[in-house]
């Protein structure tokens, strides 16, 4: 839509390229703004000066184009307005959805039961668990599967705190900092660890272990609990969820691709 400005300029019967300088003024601007130092920052270049400029005739010099690579900035405002309503449908939701986040919320009674499904995902139990079937272990591929297994479990707790100390996006207001044993990293909530563990695991079961079809669809539903719940606890947003369900599965197909085989036990075992 063009500016009021614009729109005088056209209604004065000023020639075509004042169009284009309006629309580079406002990104001039935003460059003068960011860059104070910087040889544009001069008062000729004030949006006064440019007003002035177009009733009286602006240069030849003032009416040249900005270089291609300025124009181009204009880009990211369109891509800053879809990130911004993302984030505000985000917020909303995770907001809406929090309904386990206090003992007085509308679904407070089920906050028990919610920290439960929390602690069925949370790293200790599954770490032991592995650690626990990879001892007991008395075949050559039950050894294996628990390895990677294991190799898998270690390698989400790294990369996820790696994004969450790079992004570093607070947790929702009205989380209840009382989880069950945290790292420092996980007082902040991009991605969720829950939600990368449950969605690697719950693959990595129907893909390793030979599994009863209400089984497996028992592990379908569980992963998505385990991440529903962390919504619904309040301990994180939507798009933290998501985006860890489906860091989850590239983490999955990483862990295929490294796969430990047999031969390299033993070695690991020497070492
Ligand atoms: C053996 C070993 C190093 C175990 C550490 C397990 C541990 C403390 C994991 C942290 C799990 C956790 C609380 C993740 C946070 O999950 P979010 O879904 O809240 O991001």
């Amino acid at each position: 839509m063009p500016s009021p400005r614009v729109t005088r300029a056209a209604n004065t019967g000023s020639a075509n390229p004042n169009t284009k300088f309006e629309f580079m003024t406002l990104l001039t601007n935003r460059i003068n703004a960011s860059e104070p130092n910087s040889p544009r920052h001069r008062a000729s270049d004030s949006p006064v000066h440019r007003k002035d400029s177009f009733s009286s005739g602006a240069t030849s010099s003032q009416q040249q184009p900005l270089p291609e690579e300025d124009c181009m900035k204009l880009n990211p405002s369109f891509l800053g307005i879809a990130m911004s309503s993302l984030l505000a449908v985000d917020l909303w939701l995770t907001k809406k959805m929090g309904v386990c986040a206090k003992d007085g919320s509308s679904w407070g009674t089920a906050r028990p039961m919610m920290k439960l499904i929390e602690i069925s995902g949370h790293g200790i139990p599954w770490i032991a668990g592995t650690l626990y079937c990879l001892y007991k272990s008395d075949s050559s591929a039950g050894r294996e599967v628990n390895l990677n297994l294991l190799f898998a479990l270690l390698l989400d707790l790294i990369l996820v705190g790696i994004v969450k100390g790079i992004v570093k996006r607070r947790r929702p207001t009205h989380n209840r900092m009382d989880m069950f044993a945290t790292f420092s990293v996980d007082k902040y909530s991009f991605p969720s660890g829950h939600a990368t563990r449950a969605a690697m695991v719950s693959r990595f079961m129907l893909k390793h272990l030979v599994l009863a079809v209400p089984v497996r669809i028992l592990v379908m539903l569980w992963a998505i609990l385990v991440c529903m719940s962390r919504v619904m606890l309040g301990r994180h947003n939507v798009s933290d969820v998501a985006f860890g369900f489906f860091m989850g599965h590239m983490q999955y197909s990483l862990i295929e691709y490294l796969w430990l085989s047999p031969y390299t036990l033993p070695l690991l075992f020497r070492m």
